[in-house]
């Protein structure tokens, strides 16, 4: 069972990036815009890839360019330090 973050001070650095609390639930949203579809789905298959191998997975709505992400733990049932490492992973690529 991995455990929700108890120092709530990790998300400011991911928050300063962009990403914003999700309304309602405890979870981190961020709009990603591309230049076009062709970029915004070759990132995503890249993002796919990095989830699966560390087995935790985005939530996510494409649009044509734009991809909402939106990051939580469900075994954890909300922010874990896992949401953290993805965001800097999505981040960086
Ligand atoms: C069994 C498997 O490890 C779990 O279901 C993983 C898979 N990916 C996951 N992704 C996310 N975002 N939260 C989880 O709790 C989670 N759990």
């Amino acid at each position: 069972m991995t455990k929700t973050l108890a120092d709530r001070s990790v998300l400011d650095p991911v928050l300063d990036r962009g990403w914003a609390m999700t309304d309602g639930r405890d979870a981190i949203t961020k709009t990603f815009t591309f230049s076009d579809f062709t970029e915004a789905f070759a990132w995503m298959t890249r993002a796919a890839l990095f989830a699966e191998k560390m087995d935790h997975h985005p939530e996510w709505f494409n649009v044509y360019k734009t991809v909402t992400v939106t990051l939580s733990t469900h075994d954890a049932g909300g922010l874990s330090q896992l949401d953290v490492k993805l965001a800097d992973k999505l981040d960086g690529i």
